[in-house]
C-alpha cells in the first residue's frame, strides 16, 4: 500500500467524494463510523469517554463519534475547540447534529478552558487535529496536549496523534504532541508513522479502510511504499527443478576477526538457509576449526593472518556474490584489505556492519563502490557514514539522496526498514519485532540478502525479500520464544518457515 502525503490525501479525499457523487459529510460519516465500529470493539458503555474536537474536519469526525457513541449507550463529555471563530463547514454541520440529541453534550470553548477532573478509567478521543496540521502546536493547544499527556487516561487518536505532522517532524515542538495509545488511521499509513521516534506518539497502530477510491490510489505517485506479504510474494522466481548448485549460485561472506567468529557463522547459516546452492566463508585462520565444526556445509576460505581480515581475495576464486563486513572490526590492515576487496570487486556486493564504519572513516570510498552495492547500516552507522540529523525524516531525505547519487541500494535499519533505491523509490516493511533488537541480527539479515543476490536476483529485489524474510522469521520465533527471549541463531532457525509461511509451502 502507498503512503501518501498530507496533500495526496486530501485530492484522495476530494475525487473520491466526487467520484462516488457523495457530499463531504457522507465521507466523514462513514470515517466515523469505522471508528465507532473500532472503539465499541474494543471498549464497553462502562467506559466514561471524553472527546476533544478540533475546528477542522478531524474535529468533525470526532463530533460524529461522539453523536454515534451518545446513541449506542455511551457516556460521552465532548468539548469543540472553537477559539479563531473558524471551523470548517463539515465540523459546523456535526457540531449541530451532536446538539440536536439534546443539551449537554457538547461544550464550545471559544476562549480558556479550564480542563476537566478526568478519572483514570477515562478514554480520551483526540480529534484536535489530523492531516490538516500546517505548523507545530503551542500556546492554548499546547498546553491541552500537555493536559492530554499528563492525565494518565488511554488516548485514542483519530488518524494522526495531534500535534504530529504526517511527514517532517525535524523542527516540530516534540512536547506538543499527544502520546496516544491507540492511533486509528484512516487508509493509509503516514509516512511519520515509519519512524521509530514517532512510535511514542501513535502507540498501537490500526488502519481503518473507508474506501477511498481505488483508482485514484493507483494513479497517485509517491516514492514511499508500505510492503507487505503479497506484495513480496511476487518477486519470487520459481526455483528449477533440475537445478544442481551451481544453478543456485555460491555466496562469499567476508566475516569474523578472531573472538567475532560467530558473526560468519551467523552469516553463513543464514546463507546456507535462504536458498543459495554454496556458501565460502572468508575468515581469518584462527576461526578454522569453530567454523568447520559449526558450519560443516560452508567451504572456508583462509585469510593467511591468524587473527583479521589482511588479505583480499583473489579474482582466480569464484562466486556470484559477495557480503563483507559482519565482525571484520576496523584495524587498519583490515581497512586496506577491504578498499583492496572493494576495488576489485566486480559481483553484487553487500555491506555491512564494520565495513560501513570503515567506510565511515573514509568518505570518498562511498564514490567508488559499484553501482548496486546494497549497505545495511543501522541508525548509528548511517550517522557516522552521513553525519545526518538524528531524526527519521532528515535520515530518510540523506539516504534517498545517496542512494540516487550514488547509485547505491539503502537499507535503512529499524522497526519499520527502510529500503531506498536508486529510483528514488522506498520501500518500508511490515515484518518485525523489537526481539530482533539483538546481537548478530544484522549478521542473519546480510546473509540472506547475500544468498539471493548469489541466486541472480536483482539487488533490489534481494533487498526487498531479504528484508521481509528476515523479519517474518524474527517474527515467527517471536511467537513461540517472546520478544525478550529471541537470540539471532532463533531468526536463522526460523528462516525456513519464514519462506513456507510466505510461499505457503
Ligand atoms: N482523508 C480523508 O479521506 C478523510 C479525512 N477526514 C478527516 O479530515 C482530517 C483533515 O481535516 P482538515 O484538512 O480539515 O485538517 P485538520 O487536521 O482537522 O486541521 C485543520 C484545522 O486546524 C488548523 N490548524 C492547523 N495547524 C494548526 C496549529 N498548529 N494550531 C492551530 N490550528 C491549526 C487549521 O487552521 P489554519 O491552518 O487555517 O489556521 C484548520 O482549521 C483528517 O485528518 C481526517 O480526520 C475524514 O473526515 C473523512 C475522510
Ligand atoms: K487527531
Amino acid at each position: 500500500m502507498i503512503i501518501p502525503t498530507a496533500k495526496q490525501i486530501k485530492e484522495i479525499d476530494a475525487f473520491t467524494i466526487s467520484d462516488e457523487g457523495i457530499s463531504s459529510i457522507d465521507l466523514m460519516e462513514r470515517a466515523a463510523y469505522s471508528l465507532t465500529d473500532a472503539i465499541t470493539s474494543q471498549w464497553s458503555t462502562s467506559t466514561p469517554i471524553v472527546v476533544f474536537a478540533g475546528p477542522g474536519n478531524n474535529g468533525g469526525d470526532a463530533l460524529a463519534v461522539a453523536r454515534m457513541l451518545i446513541c449506542g449507550g455511551y457516556a460521552v463529555k465532548t468539548y469543540l475547540f472553537n477559539i479563531a471563530s473558524r471551523i470548517s463547514a463539515d465540523c459546523k454541520e456535526e457540531a449541530e447534529r451532536l446538539k440536536s440529541l439534546g443539551e449537554g453534550h457538547l461544550t464550545e470553548i471559544t476562549s480558556t478552558f479550564e480542563p476537566p477532573e478526568l478519572s483514570a478509567d477515562t478514554l480520551i478521543i483526540d480529534g484536535l487535529f489530523g492531516t490538516g496540521l500546517s505548523r507545530p502546536l503551542e500556546g492554548g493547544f499546547a498546553t491541552l496536549v500537555r493536559f492530554i499527556n499528563s492525565t494518565g487516561c488511554t488516548v485514542v487518536s483519530i488518524d494522526v496523534p495531534s500535534g504530529l505532522m504526517c511527514e517532517d517532524n525535524s523542527s516540530n515542538n516534540l512536547e506538543s504532541i499527544v502520546r496516544a495509545s491507540l492511533t486509528l488511521t484512516f487508509q493509509f499509513r503516514k509516512l511519520a508513522f515509519m519512524f521509530d521516534e514517532n512510535e511514542m506518539y501513535v502507540g498501537k497502530l490500526k488502519v481503518l479502510d473507508i474506501q477511498l477510491s481505488s483508482s485514484k490510489i493507483n494513479s497517485t505517485s509517491t516514492p514511499y511504499e508500505y510492503i507487505e506479504a503479497d506484495y513480496i510474494r511476487e518477486l519470487f522466481k520459481p526455483r528449477v527443478n533440475s537445478g544442481n548448485k551451481g544453478t543456485f549460485g555460491t555466496a562469499m561472506i567476508v566475516a569474523g576477526q578472531y573472538g567475532m567468529a560467530g558473526a560468519a557463522l551467523l552469516a553463513g547459516s543464514a546463507c546456507l538457509r535462504s536458498g543459495c546452492g554454496k556458501v565460502m566463508v572468508h575468515t581469518p585462520l584462527l576461526n578454522n576449526n569453530i567454523i568447520q565444526i559449526g558450519l560443516p556445509e560452508a567451504i572456508i576460505h583462509h585469510d593467511y593472518n591468524e587473527k583479521r581480515f589482511c588479505n583480499p581475495i583473489s579474482s582466480d576464486t569464484r562466486f556470484d556474490a559477495i557480503c563483507i563486513g559482519p565482525g571484520i572490526g576496523t584495524h587498519t590492515d583490515t581497512s586496506r584489505a577491504l578498499y583492496d576487496q572493494i576495488r576489485r570487486t566486480r559481483c553484487p556486493l553487500v555491506l555491512d556492519a564494520d565495513a560501513l564504519n570503515i567506510i565511515a572513516r573514509n568518505k570518498e570510498w562511498l564514490d567508488f563502490l559499484p553501482a548496486k552495492t546494497i549497505i545495511t547500516p543501522h541508525p548509528l552507522e548511517f550517522q557516522r557514514l552521513t553525519d545526518c540529523k538524528n531524526d527519521g525524516y532528515s535520515r530518510l531525505k540523506v539516504a534517498q539522496e545517496l542512494s540516487e547519487s550514488h547509485e547505491l541500494i539503502v537499507i535503512l535499519k529499524g522497526h519499520h526498514t527502510a529500503i531506498c533505491l536508486p529510483d528514488g523509490r522506498v520501500y518500508f516493511n511490515s515484518t518485525g519485532n523489537s526481539g530482533m533488537a539483538t546481537a548478530g541480527s544484522g549478521d542473519v539479515l546480510s546473509g540472506i540478502i547475500v544468498s539471493l543476490l548469489a541466486q541472480h536476483y536483482q539487488p533490489s529485489v534481494a533487498a526487498l525479500i531479504a528484508v521481509f524474510l528476515h523479519g517474518k522469521a524474527g517474527d515467527l520465533a517471536s511467537s513461540t520464544l517472546g520478544e525478550y527471549s529471541i537470540t539471532a541463531s532463533d531468526i536463522v532457525n526460523n528462516i525456513s518457515n519464514s519462506f513456507r509461511d510466505l510461499l505457503n509451502m
